[in-house]
């Protein structure tokens, strides 16, 4: 068993228990439920650097990057620099991540949020909604196009934009369909954890028009964002490089300042 496949098993089994703790219709008494989502595909088409700041705590593929920092002075040090959106990781066995640090996120900044998570079932769908997401990420990896179709619509029917993630050719063309606001290609592969630019490279001319196209992972310079905005990207979701600083919102800002320079 690869690395996702061990994390998806293991998301099965937790969704299994929620399910068994907490209905849907439960969670569907939230107040955040009716509180209008910000767009983030809007945000980045009207951006110039088009930052997508994550909180990440530790990975798999690194181990620890930072535990120590309160999830609220990220969130409010990335708004502060500029950055487009926020990606908050919620899984907390592989990431150090909790539902606790996206509504925590939530009530410290009003830049639209991404819940980072692996998504399977419908279910953490209405609970990104109900803990304050704007955007969530499907990773075409571990979905079927059926099961794309399905999630991505109800995300769509709860005012929530949908971010599909690719990482070769074959995903990429089970995966389009006009229910996805922005596609991401990941320049890790999630079974090796190799990382390339090259993949965004590569990838970014079979990406249509009307989907907002996002770079994923392993960007660390202003330099590698220049590139890869000639290839049409729009966004670049960056974690590591910020977040293994003292403080990720001041590395963010320093980042954006040069690449708007
Ligand atoms: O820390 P990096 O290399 O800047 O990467 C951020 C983000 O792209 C990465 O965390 C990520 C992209 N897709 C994912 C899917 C699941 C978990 C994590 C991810």
């Amino acid at each position: 068993m690869n690395i996702l496949d061990k994390i998806v098993a293991d998301k099965r089994k937790e969704v299994d228990l929620k399910k068994s703790l907490i209905t849907i219709s439960q969670l569907e008494t939230s107040i955040l439920m009716e509180r209008t989502s910000i767009s983030l595909a809007e945000a980045l088409r009207q951006s110039n650097s088009g930052i997508i700041a994550e909180h990440k705590r530790r990975s798999p593929s690194k181990s620890v990057i930072n535990q120590g920092l309160s999830v609220q002075d990220v969130a409010k040090g990335y708004a502060d620099a500029g950055a487009c959106g926020m990606s908050v990781l919620t899984d907390g066995k592989y990431f150090g991540g909790s539902l606790d640090d996206l509504i925590l996120a939530r009530a410290a900044t009003n830049i639209p949020i991404l819940r980072k998570e692996f998504i399977i079932d419908e279910y953490q769908i209405v609970e990104a909604k109900a803990y304050g997401a704007d955007v969530i990420l499907l990773i075409a990896a571990i979905l079927s196009r059926e099961e794309i179709k399905t999630l991505s619509e109800l995300a769509k029917k709860l005012g929530l934009d949908v971010l599909l993630e690719v990482h070769n050719e074959a995903e990429l063309k089970k995966s389009l369909m006009p229910s996805l606001d922005m596609l991401g290609v990941n320049n890790r592969n999630l079974k090796t954890f190799e990382v390339s630019l090259e993949t965004s490279k590569t990838l970014s001319s079979n990406i249509p028009d009307d989907f907002v196209k996002v770079s994923e992972s392993g960007i660390s310079s202003v330099e590698a964002i220049r590139e890869l905005k000639e290839f049409d990207f729009q966004g670049f979701l960056i974690g590591e490089n910020f977040m293994k600083t003292d403080n990720p919102g001041v590395s963010a800002s320093g980042f954006i300042k040069k690449l708007e320079a």
